[in-house]
């Protein structure tokens, strides 16, 4: 029995905590979503939390240009991150999700809710438990994941790239959008996501930089994936 143990831990490759930040569209989700496949990881969205918790305080009419009130509501909503790469899933108060947090008005209120200290702490810990809880290892993608949320992760990733880059591909996936719009639209909350006072969007110091600019998507998921397996190797 000890020998089947023994042999198990030697050729399993051990658990990873894989830390993936950077700004909108510089392709954290799709990176994230095939590496933690390819590997056999759990995945997690943070930001589709983020986006969730703002669509209940919208939906619950809560005024999101009062901090003090979404302080005062931030416990309320239970939102539950389904971490199967292949199927992510998100629910709040047991309801999918998943449509309404990517709408527009969701969009561009989610940067107000996130900078609140109470949001960030009750998320920040839902966020840890998760990944304590992924046996297996887990890629966590976001804004603050490797400086705050997971400070210890075994690999921590930082994704760029150029602006023009990211509004084409945004807008690429949704038929008839401005590609002019959406860049201010993400030059507007990268603002908002760096200048916040709480955890905001920055490179760890220990981050792998990569500028995604002229990679492919395939090209990006290689990268990652070689880094792993090379912390894997050594851990
Ligand atoms: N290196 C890349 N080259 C071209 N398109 C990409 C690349 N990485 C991601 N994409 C596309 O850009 C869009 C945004 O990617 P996504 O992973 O959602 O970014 P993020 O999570 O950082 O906001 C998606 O449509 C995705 O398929
Ligand atoms: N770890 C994280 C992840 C997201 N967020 C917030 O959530 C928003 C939505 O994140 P997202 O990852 O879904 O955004 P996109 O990159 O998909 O556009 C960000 O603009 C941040 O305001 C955050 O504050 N911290």
């Amino acid at each position: 029995m000890s020998v089947t143990v023994e042999s198990a831990a030697r050729t399993a490759p051990a658990a990873v905590i894989v830390a993936i930040d950077g700004p909108s569209g510089t392709g954290k989700s799709s990176t994230s979503k095939a590496v933690a496949a390819k590997l056999g990881l759990s995945y997690l969205d943070t930001g589709a939390q983020y986006r969730a918790i703002t669509w209940w305080m919208i939906s619950n009419g809560i005024d999101i240009d009062d901090p003090a009130e979404i302080a005062v509501a931030a416990a309320k909503p239970v939102i539950v991150s389904g971490t199967d790469p292949s199927a992510p899933t998100i629910t709040v108060d047991g309801e999918d999700a998943s449509g309404p947090i990517r709408t527009q008005d969701v969009t561009s209120k989610v940067s107000a809710v996130s900078a609140v200290p109470e949001v960030r702490a009750l998320i920040t810990q839902l966020q840890r438990d998760i990944a304590a809880g992924a046996g297996q290892g887990i890629v966590v993608e976001g804004r603050d994941i490797g400086t705050t949320v997971l400070p210890d992760a075994d690999l921590k990733v930082f994704l760029t790239a150029s602006p023009e880059a990211r509004a084409a591909r945004r807008s690429g996936e949704i038929k008839g959008s401005d590609v002019a719009a959406t860049r201010e639209a993400l030059i507007k909350r990268d603002a908002a996501d760096s200048g916040r006072k709480t955890s905001p969007l920055a490179k760890a110091d220990d981050a792998v930089e990569v500028d995604t600019t002229e990679l492919t998507l395939d090209q990006v998921i290689e990268c990652v994936v070689t880094l792993i397996e090379e912390k894997q190797a050594t851990k």
